[in-house]
């Protein structure tokens, strides 16, 4: 068990505090807002609005907005023997490195962390029991600093892609005559089975596409309409936005 601290306790961060006290770990909740910390009180091992008193765990980790990242770690005055985790889309290791002397781990993790099925790109890679408890909350893949825009857009907004597939897939159904919930959860779990098979399967995604398209069956119907559509176009330039921003957010924290 490793204490760990989660400043900013909003849509991340909630989930970063109810995945580390999931893994059993000692977590303090802290949040300027306290409606925010209201839904965890029965979860962390603590809950404050005091920024002070969170900021003595050995892994305090930042999930404030961009904006106020920098400002919020500052104000922390951590010690080089600590660990900040932040998870602040677009703000730079070395912005990050200029405003504390803890070791700086940065992170774009996403909201599945809440139940240990989260993939996180970090850098530079963790160690240690930073590294443990990182891995307690899902999958944690080292990249380079410049990558961490394309991270973002892939893990870190990914989910709401594919909500937003899981809801069309949904929309499909119900209005093929399926009852709303029994869509919902057809759709969904359909989602969470395919990515089961693809992360445990050694085929690539077009082994995997023929096996579930039986011959002179359905699904291959479906797949020509696909494959003659411009979806995969469309999801690439859904990422691509997702990065810019990021770039973006990069450029606006650097300016301060
Ligand atoms: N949402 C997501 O899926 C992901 C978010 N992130 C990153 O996580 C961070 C938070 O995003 P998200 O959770 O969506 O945002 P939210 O607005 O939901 O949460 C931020 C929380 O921080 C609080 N806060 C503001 N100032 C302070 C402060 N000085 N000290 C402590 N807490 C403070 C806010 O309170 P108040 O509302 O009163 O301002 C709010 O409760 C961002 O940097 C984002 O880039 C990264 C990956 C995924
Ligand atoms: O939308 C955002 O900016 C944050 C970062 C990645 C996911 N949510």
């Amino acid at each position: 068990m490793v204490h760990v601290s989660v400043i900013g306790c909003g849509h991340m961060g909630g989930a970063l505090v109810r995945g580390l006290s999931a893994a059993n770990h000692r977590v303090t909740a802290c949040d300027v807002d306290e409606s925010a910390l209201e839904d965890l009180s029965g979860v962390a091992d603590g809950t404050t609005t005091d920024l002070e008193a969170a900021a003595s765990a050995p892994i305090v980790v930042l999930a404030v907005g961009p904006d106020i990242a920098g400002e919020v770690l500052a104000g922390l005055g951590l010690d080089p023997d600590q660990t900040v985790v932040s998870v602040a889309a677009g703000v730079s290791t070395s912005v990050l490195e200029s405003t504390t002397d803890a070791a700086v781990v940065r992170m774009m993790p996403n909201l599945a962390a809440e139940y240990g099925e989260m993939a996180a790109a970090v850098t530079p890679e963790p160690t240690g029991d930073v590294a443990a408890v990182l891995a307690d909350l899902g999958t944690v893949v080292t990249i380079e600093e410049d990558q961490m825009d394309l991270a973002t857009a892939i893990n870190g907004s990914g989910p709401a892609f594919v909500f937003y597939l899981i809801g069309a897939m949904q929309q499909a159904g119900i209005e093929g005559g399926l009852d709303s919930d029994d869509a919902a959860a057809l759709a969904a779990q359909t989602f969470k089975g395919a990515a089961e098979i693809a992360l445990q399967s050694d085929e690539s995604v077009d082994e995997l596409i023929d096996a579930v398209a039986t011959e002179g069956g359905t699904t291959i119907e479906g797949m020509e309409v696909l494959w003659d559509s411009d979806v995969e176009d469309v999801l690439g330039e859904a990422v691509t936005a997702a990065e810019e921003r990021s770039a973006e957010i990069t450029a606006e924290v650097g300016e301060e």
